[in-house]
């Protein structure tokens, strides 16, 4: 075990039923990384984050995240990190600030900081314009930029990003990366699932899931040079489809 490792997994399953949805995986993921977590659809990504964050037990294994163990300490896992789900968009009948003042007090921070952070997330994402207005009403790249941001109101020490850039333009999922990477550089450790194959270029290291099994995980560029494979989507399209 590393010990700079904020998330170490070992071994870690889920059975659902008879059916193995994630078999015996075990990785680290280091303080301030980048960790992008593919697989095709059905492949256990999500059912891994569950047990990850807290809201599933495993049927066996060991994690240990931010700290914390995942059978004994899920609120204190809950207080360290931050979570954005595919489906998880703001309420659309909140303003942008509504929503900021919202999410800021369930993670429990004070007024004065809520209005400290609400200015500068508004500023930072360029929202000024549209603050007092109804979140329904923004185009979907600035909801998933501002359900980031509020991801990480509460200085969370990781973030778990499922599919977070889903249905938007490149231009925009690009724009979404710069605030990945401004996150990362500030030593928030980032664990991202996606479909995009570009995006996985990006990351620091990625694990490739088939099957409820881990069957490769290295740097975009080691993975391309074993695999033989002159982009992400070849690399994944070996493994993947076997
Ligand atoms: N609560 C459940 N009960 C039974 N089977 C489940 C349950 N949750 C997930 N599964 C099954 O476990 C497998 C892994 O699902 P999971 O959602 O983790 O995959 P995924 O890699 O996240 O896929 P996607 O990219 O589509 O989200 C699938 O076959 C799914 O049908």
């Amino acid at each position: 075990m590393n010990n700079n490792n904020v998330i170490q997994v070992e071994g870690l399953s889920k059975m659902f039923g008879d059916f193995t949805a994630v078999n015996a995986i075990t990785f680290g993921v280091e303080k301030g990384e980048i960790f992008g977590f593919l697989g095709a659809n059905g492949a256990g990504k999500t059912t891994a984050i569950k047990m990850l964050i807290g809201i599933s037990n495993p049927t066996s294994g060991h994690a240990n995240v931010a700290g914390f163990d995942v059978y004994s300490n899920v609120e204190d896992i809950k207080k360290n990190i931050g979570y954005m789900s595919q489906k998880f968009a703001l309420y659309d009948d909140l303003t942008v600030r509504e929503n900021i003042t919202f999410f800021g007090g369930i993670y429990g921070l004070s007024r004065k900081r809520i209005k400290e952070k609400s200015d500068a997330l508004i500023e930072e994402l360029g929202l000024q314009n549209v603050a007092n207005k109804l979140v329904g009403a923004l185009p979907l790249g600035w909801k998933q930029k501002l359900s980031f941001s509020v991801s990480l109101i509460h200085d969370p020490k990781i973030v778990f990003l499922d599919e977070p850039t889903g249905g938007v333009d490149p231009i925009t999922r690009r724009q979404f990366w710069e605030l990945i990477y401004k996150a990362a550089n500030k030593g928030t450790t980032v664990f991202v699932t996606t479909h995009y194959m570009d995006e996985a270029e990006y990351c620091d290291r990625v694990s490739i899931m088939v099957n409820g099994k881990i069957e490769a995980l290295d740097t975009p560029k080691k993975l391309k040079e074993q695999f033989k494979a002159s982009t992400m989507n070849d690399v994944f399209l070996k493994l993947a489809r076997g």
